[in-house]
C-alpha cells in the first residue's frame, strides 16, 4: 500500500481552493493508496503535519499551498527518500511553475499521481533551507511591511512595494564568492535556485534547479529612472544584461553586512530576522526527490 499524505494549507491564495480528502483520495486506487490530508490551521503548522507524516511512513507527501507551505514541508524532506509533490494554490507559485507542475488542481493532483521523480537541489542559509529563492536586498523590505499589514491582496503588495522604494536604506555589504571578495551597496541581493519568482517573472532567468549552482545576481543601489529600467530588464527577462548587474552563477557564497549586527532576509518569500552578520549560502546538489 502507498501511503499518500496531502498537506493542505486552507487560506493559501485566496483561500478559495477548498481541497478536501474525499476529493484528492478520488483520484487514487483504493487497493493500492492510502490517501490522508490534514490542514494547517497555522503558521509553521505544516512543520509538524510533515514530521508526524514521516513517523507514519509516508510514501508520498503533498503541499497544497503556496511557496510558504511548500517551504515547510519540504525543509523536513530534504535527504531523505520520501517524494514530495506540489499542489500549487498559493498566490505566486514560483517553484511549481519552475518544475512544470499544472496550476489546475486537478491536473496537479494527476501529476502527483502519475508524475516522475527528480532529484532537485536545496539552497542552505547558514544552516537553514531554501527552495526558490532568498534575498537581503529591497525584496525583503517588501515581504516585511507586507507581512506587518496583515493583509494578503495585492493593494497592500503594491502598497509595500512603494513604501519600501521610498525608505530602502543601502547596507555596506562584502561579498565573496569564486576566490573572490568585493564591496557592494546593494538594492537587490538576491540568490536564487529556481529561475522563477512566481506571475512568470524571473531575476535569475539562467537558474536550473538541477545544475548543484545558484544564481547570483546583484543590482546595486541606482536611481529611480535606472530602477524603471530594470524593471524593463525584468519583462523582458534579460536581467544578466543589464549592465550596472553582477550575475554569477556558483555553489558557495558568503555575505557579510559589517556594520549591522541583526538582519533581516526574505527566504522563499517569508521574511526572517537573524542574529548574525555573515551569512553562508551553499547548494545540496539533488537532495530533495520533487515529482514533476
Ligand atoms: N490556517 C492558517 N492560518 C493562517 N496562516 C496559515 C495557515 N496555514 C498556513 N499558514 C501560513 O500561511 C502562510 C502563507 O502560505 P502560502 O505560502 O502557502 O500561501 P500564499 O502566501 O497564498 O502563496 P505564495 O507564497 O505562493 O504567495 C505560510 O506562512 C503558512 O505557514
Amino acid at each position: 500500500m502507498i501511503k499518500v499524505y496531502f498537506i493542505i494549507n486552507p487560506i493559501s491564495g485566496k483561500g478559495k481552493h477548498n481541497i478536501t480528502q474525499e476529493y484528492v483520495a478520488s483520484f487514487f486506487n483504493k487497493d493500492t493508496h492510502r490517501v490522508v490530508a490534514h490542514y494547517s490551521t497555522y503558521k509553521k503548522h505544516a512543520i509538524e503535519l510533515t514530521q508526524q507524516a514521516l513517523r507514519e511512513d509516508a510514501d508520498i507527501i503533498v503541499a497544497c499551498g503556496g511557496d510558504g507551505t511548500i517551504h515547510e514541508v519540504a525543509t523536513e524532506l530534504v535527504g531523505k527518500e520520501v517524494a514530495f509533490g506540489i499542489v500549487p494554490v498559493g498566490s505566486g507559485n514560483g517553484l511549481a511553475s519552475n518544475l512544470s507542475i499544472p496550476k489546475d488542481i486537478e491536473k496537479a493532483i494527476i501529476r502527483v499521481r502519475d508524475g516522475h521523480v527528480i532529484k532537485m537541489d536545496v539552497g542552505t542559509l547558514n544552516g537553514e533551507y531554501f527552495f526558490s529563492n532568498m534575498g537581503f536586498g529591497i525584496d525583503a523590505t517588501i515581504i516585511d511591511k507586507y507581512e506587518r499589514s496583515g493583509k494578503r491582496k495585492l493593494g497592500a503588495y503594491i502598497k509595500a512595494s512603494l513604501n519600501s522604494a521610498q525608505e530602502f536604506k543601502a547596507k555596506r555589504v562584502q561579498v565573496t564568492y569564486n576566490g573572490m571578495t568585493k564591496e557592494v551597496n546593494p538594492l537587490l541581493l538576491f540568490i536564487s535556485n529556481s529561475n522563477e519568482m512566481g506571475y512568470n517573472m524571473s531575476l535569475t532567468p539562467k537558474a536550473s534547479l538541477t545544475d548543484g549552482l545558484l544564481d547570483y545576481l546583484m543590482v546595486p543601489k541606482i536611481n529611480l529612472f535606472k530602477q524603471l529600467t530594470f524593471g524593463v530588464y525584468v519583462l523582458f527577462k534579460m536581467t544578466d544584461k543589464f549592465r550596472k548587474t553582477d550575475y554569477i552563477q556558483t555553489d558557495h557564497i558568503i555575505v557579510e553586512i559589517p556594520d549591522q549586527q541583526t538582519n533581516g532576509l526574505q527566504m522563499d518569500g517569508e521574511y526572517y530576522e537573524f542574529d548574525a552578520n555573515k551569512f553562508e549560502i551553499k547548494v545540496l546538489k539533488g537532495a530533495l526527490q520533487v515529482i514533476c
